[in-house]
């Protein structure tokens, strides 16, 4: 890796290649089958895959700044031993590092950043998809007996050849400099694309305050209102928020990084979420990338999250995110004042 680019770059370029990895990581745990799904709390669930990914990902880039401040979604992987010396990604990604530094973050050092860290986004949908994936009837119910997130009804319902939720499932790596979201990365391990006769597996999609984007084609917002929220954690003020916006249609989905993505993708407009359920490391690369193409991601209050080392992990007044700056004002004029006062807790 060429030292001499400035630290930024060299910080973008190495989490970019290292979220590829991780990103194998999760499609590994999956095709051995055993998740190790473990319960954090109500409605929050952690698999192997979310832990072994993390703790590539923290060792990586750790070994490579060690004095950076790296804060992880699953606690500290340091205290679980050494990684397979496989998992360690030192490699920068080629292209990622032919960027120009802006200058306003030329300067930055190793001690002026939080990197934020969720190894995996969406495990509701990972997990559910996992057993989409089970062809054979018997092996699918004896999953789904030891599953503790889906409903029989749900399960009654299921496509099992539906592979749709695993393209909701994201790495995200945020990169924050002064307590502001500057860069970040948005892995996807399971989007399918043809490279000729051949089925490729995953894309990473990046930002950098100041230069842009890359990694997906750009598209502008739907002719309608389209709306993005969540699928697996609603509830009565979640639902309260969406209907105040008056909206064309309601996508739901799993995942902070793959509902940014429908925004950057032109398959929606507004992504709102009026619950404190998200936490710092769901929204850190989701806002860098949206900001860098031009978007904006902020609380229900219309108010930026800081994503210092000290900041308490809840996003305590939800997610409110647009395209661009007309559509962030119209979401947040919709908003009525009582619901704004509930999640700040007046
Ligand atoms: N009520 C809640 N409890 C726990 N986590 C929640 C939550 N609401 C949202 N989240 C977290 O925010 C992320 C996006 O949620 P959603 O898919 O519902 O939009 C998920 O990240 P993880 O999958 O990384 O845990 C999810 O766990
Ligand atoms: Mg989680
Ligand atoms: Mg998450
Ligand atoms: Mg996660």
């Amino acid at each position: 890796m060429s030292s001499t680019a400035p630290l930024i770059i060299r910080l973008l370029a190495s989490s970019v290649s290292v979220a590829g990895r991780a990103g194998k990581i999760v499609r590994d745990v999956m095709s051995r089958g055993e998740l190790g799904i473990v319960e954090k709390g109500k409605d929050d669930y952690q698999t192997e895959a979310d832990r072994s990914a993390q703790r590539c990902i923290i060792s990586s880039l750790s070994s490579l700044y060690p004095k950076v401040n790296i804060i992880g979604e699953e606690g500290n992987p340091d205290s679980e031993g050494e990684i397979p010396s496989e998992w360690l990604q030192i490699e920068a990604d080629k292209e990622v590092m032919l960027l120009e530094c802006p200058s306003s973050l030329q300067g930055v050092k190793e001690e002026d950043i939080v990197v934020w860290v969720d190894p995996l986004d969406g495990t509701s949908e990972y997990t559910q998809g996992a057993l989409m994936l089970k062809r054979d009837p018997w092996e699918r119910w004896k999953m789904y007996l030891t599953h503790p997130l889906i409903s029989i009804k749900w399960y009654l319902s299921l496509r099992h050849s539906n592979y749709g939720f695993l393209e909701h499932v994201t790495v995200l790596i945020g990169i924050s400099v002064n307590e502001k979201p500057v860069a970040g990365v948005i892995h996807q391990p399971y989007f399918k694309t043809m490279v000729g006769e051949e089925k490729q597996m995953g894309r990473t999609i990046w930002g950098l305050q100041g230069v842009g984007v890359g990694g997906y084609i750009p598209a502008p917002p739907p002719d309608s209102l389209v709306i993005t929220t969540t699928r697996s954690h609603s509830n009565p003020v979640v639902e309260k928020a969406l209907q105040v916006m008056n909206a064309a249609q309601v996508l739901r989905v799993g995942g902070a990084g793959y509902k940014v993505l429908q925004l950057l993708e032109g398959k929606a407009s507004i992504y709102v979420f009026a619950s404190p359920g998200c936490k710092k490391w769901d929204t850190c690369a989701p806002e860098a990338v949206l900001s860098a193409a031009g978007g904006k991601l902020t609380d229900i209050l219309g108010d930026f999250y800081k994503y210092g080392a000290s900041v308490t992990h809840p996003n305590k007044t939800g997610v409110l995110a647009a395209v661009n700056d007309e559509l962030h004002n119209y979401a947040l004029s919709r908003i009525p004042q009582e619901l704004k006062d509930k999640l700040s807790g007046n």
